[in-house]
């Protein structure tokens, strides 16, 4: 069955993830990025998981009460929830998303807590593919600075031994969705400035094959 406006089961708009350990640059470069785009004419919008939704905010305000598999349970409500809601409407209107975390965060945190990734896959199951899913690295020296100059936001962030973990963790999250087709690249921001991570990002995004309407 073919979907009216959707072409080979995408949407005309792109959506780009932007993931990759705290203190990375994921919030700055997605601010950044938005305005790349913005300036050269590609209608946008900036989002971030959790979502600013109610589910989302227990997600992202309750890291401390909620663990395991209750988090991973809360993050893929909201995944879904937002989906359905904010994201795919934007898609299908032709709009591009630029979104700060996505399913890699989840294989990467929900990881932290002890949940195998098959368990995220499950919870995730039907999340719509990104069309460029970005894992932001860093030097763990260097995302440690940043950390401790800006505060954790999290339990996560707040374990300076996490920031190893999760570079272990990314790199495997890769592999993963690289294995489902996921379009998927790093990019280094370990000496880059946000503009200069977002105009690498942005590149990649132009070499995509045109959706067409
Ligand atoms: N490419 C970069 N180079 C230097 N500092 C950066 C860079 N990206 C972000 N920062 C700084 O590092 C801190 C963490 O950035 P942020 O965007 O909040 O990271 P994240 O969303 O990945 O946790 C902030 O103080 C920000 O100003
Ligand atoms: C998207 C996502 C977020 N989280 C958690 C991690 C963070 O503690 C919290 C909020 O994300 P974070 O991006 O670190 O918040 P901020 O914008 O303040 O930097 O949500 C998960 O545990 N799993 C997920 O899949």
């Amino acid at each position: 069955m073919t979907t009216p406006g959707m072409k080979a089961g995408r949407w005309p708009g792109r959506l780009i993830t932007l993931d990759g350990p705290g203190g990375v640059g994921k919030s700055s470069t997605a601010t950044a990025l938005a305005s790349l785009l913005t300036a050269r004419g590609i209608a946008v919008t900036a989002t971030c998981q959790p979502s600013h939704a109610a589910l989302g905010a227990l997600a992202r305000h309750g890291t401390d009460t909620y663990r395991g598999m209750a988090l991973a349970c809360l993050c893929a409500a909201d995944r879904h929830h937002q989906l359905a809601t904010e994201i795919l409407p934007a898609l299908r209107a032709g709009v591009s998303v630029v979104c700060d975390r996505y399913l890699p965060s989840s294989l990467v945190l929900q990881g932290l807590d002890g949940i195998g990734a098959d368990t995220i896959w499950a919870l995730n199951c039907g999340v719509y593919r990104p069309d460029l899913a970005v894992i932001l690295t860093a030097d763990p020296t260097v995302l440690a600075r940043r950390l401790r100059e800006r505060g954790g936001h999290s339990r996560f962030e707040r374990d300076p031994a996490n920031t190893v973990r999760e570079a272990r963790l990314y790199r495997d999250a890769l592999t993963q969705v690289r294995a489902r087709g996921w379009p998927a690249h790093t990019v280094d921001a370990t000496t880059a400035t946000p503009d200069t991570v977002a105009t690498t990002i942005a590149d990649h995004l132009a070499d995509l094959e045109p959706v067409c309407r």
